[in-house]
Order: C-alpha cells, then sequence, then structure tokens
C-alpha cells in the first residue's frame, strides 16, 4: 500500500475535531475521506462534510452507518465520546480495520475494552496527539524520577467550556507519568477533590486542578515543588489542527502494524 491510498474515516466527524480533521483531510493528498461518521439524530446527516466547512462539495455526506465505514476504510479515527467507544471498538474488530482511539473521558472498563480489542486489530489510543505532549510525558517521568519522593507533584489543565470530561485525559496521562517516575501507580496517589475538604495535604499525593473558560484549546501544567524550589513544565496549544495531524500520522502509521496497543510514541519514536 502506498501512502497516497490511506483511506480514513472519521467518528465523530460532526464535532470540533472531526471539522478540524476533514479540512485538514481535504488539503492533503496522502489520506482520503471514506466516510464521516456521526450518530443517528445528528442534525449534519445528509450533508456533504465540503459544503458543512463552506467549502466545495467533497462527494462524503455524513453519515450514521458505522459498519459501512469501517468497511470502506484503511483506518477508522475516533474522535466522539465514550459512550460510542463499544460500537467502535466492535466496528473496528468485526472489519479488522485498525482505529486510533483519540476520545477521552474513558473509565477504567472502557480502558480495559480498548486494549482487549487490540488482541485482534492494531489499535492506538491517544489522550494527546501533538508531538509536545507526548514529549512532556517523557520529561515529566525523567523530571518526577530525578527529584523523588520529597517532591510534591501537582497538575493544572485549562480547556474551552464546551469540554465534558475532567481531569482532561492528557492531565490523567501526565498523572501517570509522574506517578511512575516516583515508581508508584496514580490510582494509589491521586487527588481530584480537595475543594470543602479539610483534610490534611498528604505526602506523595499527585494533585489535579481544571479550569473552563472561553475557547482555551489545551493547556497543561505539571508543577514539580521541591520546598523552595519549583520546576514548571507547561505545553500549549493554539489550535486544534495539532492534533489532527498528530492523528492523521498517527492513521498512516497504525495501517502498517499488526494487531497490538500502540501510543504516539511508537508513532514518534520516543519508546523507551
Ligand atoms: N487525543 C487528542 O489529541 C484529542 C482528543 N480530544 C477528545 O476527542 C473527543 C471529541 O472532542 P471534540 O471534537 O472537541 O468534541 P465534540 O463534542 O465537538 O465532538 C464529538 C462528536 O461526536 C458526535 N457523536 C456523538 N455520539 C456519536 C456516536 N455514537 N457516533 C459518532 N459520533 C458521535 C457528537 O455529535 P453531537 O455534536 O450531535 O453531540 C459530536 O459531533 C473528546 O473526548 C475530546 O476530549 C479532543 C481533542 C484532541
Ligand atoms: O477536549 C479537548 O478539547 C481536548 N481533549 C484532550 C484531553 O482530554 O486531554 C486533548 C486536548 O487537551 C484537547
Amino acid at each position: 500500500m502506498t501512502l497516497s491510498e490511506l483511506k480514513v474515516a472519521i467518528i465523530g466527524a460532526s464535532g470540533r475535531m472531526g471539522a478540524q480533521l476533514i479540512e485538514l483531510m481535504l488539503d492533503r493528498d496522502d489520506v482520503t475521506l471514506v466516510a464521516a461518521v456521526t450518530h443517528a439524530e445528528s442534525s449534519a446527516l445528509g450533508q456533504d462534510v465540503g459544503s458543512r466547512l463552506h467549502r466545495p462539495t467533497a462527494g462524503v455526506q455524513f453519515s450514521h452507518d458505522l459498519m459501512a465505514a469501517a468497511k470502506a476504510a484503511d483506518v477508522l479515527v475516533d474522535f466522539s465520546l465514550p459512550a460510542a467507544l463499544a460500537d467502535n471498538l466492535a466496528a473496528a474488530v468485526q472489519t479488522q480495520t485498525p482505529i486510533v482511539v483519540c476520545t477521552t473521558g474513558l473509565n477504567s472498563r472502557q480502558h480495559a475494552d480498548v486494549e482487549a480489542a487490540a488482541a485482534k486489530v492494531p489499535v492506538l489510543y491517544a489522550a494527546n496527539t501533538s508531538l509536545g505532549v507526548n514529549l512532556l510525558l517523557a520529561l515529566v517521568r525523567t523530571a518526577s524520577q530525578a527529584l523523588g519522593s520529597n517532591c510534591d507533584i501537582e497538575i493544572l489543565e485549562a480547556h474551552h467550556t464546551a469540554k465534558r470530561d475532567a481531569p482532561s485525559g492528557t492531565a490523567l496521562a501526565l498523572g501517570e507519568a509522574a506517578a511512575a517516575g516516583r515508581g508508584q501507580q496514580l490510582k494509589d496517589v491521586a487527588e481530584y477533590q480537595r475543594n470543602h475538604q479539610h483534610d490534611p495535604y498528604k505526602k506523595g499525593s499527585i494533585g489535579f486542578a481544571t479550569l473552563r473558560a472561553g475557547d482555551i484549546v489545551g493547556e497543561h501544567t505539571v508543577y514539580l515543588v521541591c520546598g523552595s524550589e519549583r520546576l514548571e513544565l507547561t505545553h500549549r496549544v493554539a489550535g486544534r489542527k495539532t492534533f489532527a495531524e498528530g492523528a492523521l500520522n498517527a492513521a498512516l502509521w497504525l495501517a502498517k502494524q499488526t494487531p497490538g496497543f500502540y501510543h504516539m510514541k511508537h508513532v514518534l519514536g520516543l519508546d523507551d
């Protein structure tokens, strides 16, 4: 298969990331959009994807036929909602179509479902497809390991007001990297709620704080505080094109893999 033949179906195509992916794919010649999947009640159903973005018609209409999309595509790219995950994975497995899952807010059962599907078909899970965040994950792990248990770690994330999940998937991934650097598991040390609590600070905890305001695309800061000395590692994104480019690069990479569970670090060559 040459790159120019890669056929991509977007799931969650009527959303913010869907629009950004469609926009990008209409301008690229290494990928072809073959299906734009949304849900059965969407007002976008039947519309041409180009027309909806005030561009020339593209010949692909929004549809809720997930199975037809999976059959037509070389790779599925999912930016939808956690509630759609089970159907998306089932379609990928049934049609043997690799799937890039970018939806966040998954619960632990859903994360297990993603891993289980990866035994049957190539699956890549990325809470954040940007190069910067994936570098940051490695930096945070290294810093946490180097600074050790005397260092307090807190994570602050800021996003637009339409975001439904909190903390963000990226914040959780950064928390996992910080915990791993100290030889911990995030579930054992995470602190999600301090407001209206009167409990003393728990040494070794990793706390999460969330801001929702305006149209902030995505900002994450990891604070590593050792007494009076403070290291702040920050990543900011000003446009969703960054995520869309990362997702398409992941799709191009995943199409060539055998069944297995993959992450952006594999695509970017950042594997340990
Ligand atoms: N990994 C990454 O780099 C990034 C991940 N994300 C994550 O991607 C997800 C989507 O983000 P965003 O685009 O901002 O959110 P949106 O709410 O704008 O988009 C989600 C879209 O999915 C549609 N949808 C709902 N149910 C289904 C279904 N069963 N099948 C197909 N489509 C469905 C929604 O329709 P309707 O509008 O009618 O509800 C909506 O258009 C979120 O979980 C977000 O956190 C976001 C950015 C980057
Ligand atoms: O919903 C968003 O917008 C984003 N979601 C992802 C997350 O939850 O980490 C990635 C990015 O921060 C934007």
